[in-house]
């Protein structure tokens, strides 16, 4: 059986939750009636309820008429929703796929205290318009779980299956990359200001050129260097205000942010508890 025919949870409606939501059914595959939603403040969902989702702040509720449950709350909130579920959790019946940072598969069936099967996956914002780049890592799981994970978040964007070690890192390389190339599209935006354009049209002129030159990677499969030879003529503008971001550390202040990103990952859930 597919995953267009189990009944989802997604526990905690935010952010990721209502833009995964949004996702799976603008894939096709899923539909509205058969995601749940839940939230402490349900006002904030009531778009999502006139949209044909079912919202609860009941946990249990949503749990116990679910076959998928998805974690999608803040590390620090982790426990004790888990704490609320765990006697409505049937091995038998529930996969849980937890994208929350920092939490490993053992954190949460150690917390659940059952064998249950945990898939954990880290999507990020651009699930909402089925642009997400998730990271899977679902080796604990069976073969079934495996496949209906991965069928989940194919329809929402690319996964790759990662070990779970390197899930902190994926977190820091494309969950918070988001926000790391949106910021390089503004700070582009207020260069294109400066040197004469509106900015709405120096930002609608920036995203296309970032547009463009991840498909370019994307397309040809080839290297970032390999394209910006193409861009950088002898002696001309290209290389000069290339080499001038790299005096400035361009590349560096990248590499560290998503290092720092990574360790804090790492630390979210850990250090709270
Ligand atoms: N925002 C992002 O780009 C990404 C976030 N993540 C991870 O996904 C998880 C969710 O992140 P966001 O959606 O950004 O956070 P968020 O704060 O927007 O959403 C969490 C939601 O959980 C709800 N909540 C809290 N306690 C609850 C409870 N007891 N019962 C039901 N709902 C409850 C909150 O009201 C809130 O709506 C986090 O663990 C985050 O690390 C993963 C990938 C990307
Ligand atoms: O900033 C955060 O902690 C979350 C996890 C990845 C993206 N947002």
């Amino acid at each position: 059986m597919g995953s267009e025919n189990k009944k989802v949870a997604i526990l905690g409606g935010g952010n990721m939750g209502v833009a995964l939501a949004k996702g799976m059914v603008a894939s096709g595959k899923h539909e509205a009636a058969d995601i749940t939603l839940t939230r402490r403040n349900l006002r904030l969902l009531e778009g999502m309820a006139r949209e044909g989702y079912t919202i609860t702040s009941d946990n249990v509720q949503a749990v116990e008429n679910a076959d998928i449950l998805i974690l999608s709350i803040l590390p620090q909130q982790l426990n004790s929703v888990l704490d609320t579920i765990a006697e409505s959790i049937n091995p038998q019946r529930h996969l849980l796929i937890s994208i929350v940072t920092g939490v490993t598969v053992v954190d949460i069936q150690k917390r659940v205290g059952k064998d249950l099967e945990v898939v954990r996956a880290m999507p990020n914002t651009a699930i909402a318009i089925r642009e997400s780049m998730t990271c899977i890592s679902s080796s604990k799981a069976s073969a079934a779980n495996q496949a209906l994970v991965k069928e989940i978040f194919e329809a929402v964007g690319e996964t790759v299956e990662i070990e779970e070690e390197l899930m902190t890192s994926a977190t820091a390389l494309c969950a918070c990359g988001i926000a790391f190339f949106l910021r390089s599209i503004r700070a582009a935006t207020q260069g294109g200001t400066e040197i004469g354009f509106h900015a709405a049209d120096a930002l609608r002129m920036a995203a296309q050129t970032a547009k463009g030159a991840a498909s370019l990677l994307l397309h040809f499969q080839s290297h970032p260097e390999n394209e910006i030879d193409k861009v950088t003529s002898p002696k001309g503008c290209t290389i000069a205000g290339l080499n001038e971001m790299e005096h400035n550390g361009f590349s560096s202040a990248l590499i560290k942010g998503i290092k720092t990103s990574s360790i804090k990952a790492e630390q979210l859930y850990h250090n709270e508890k």
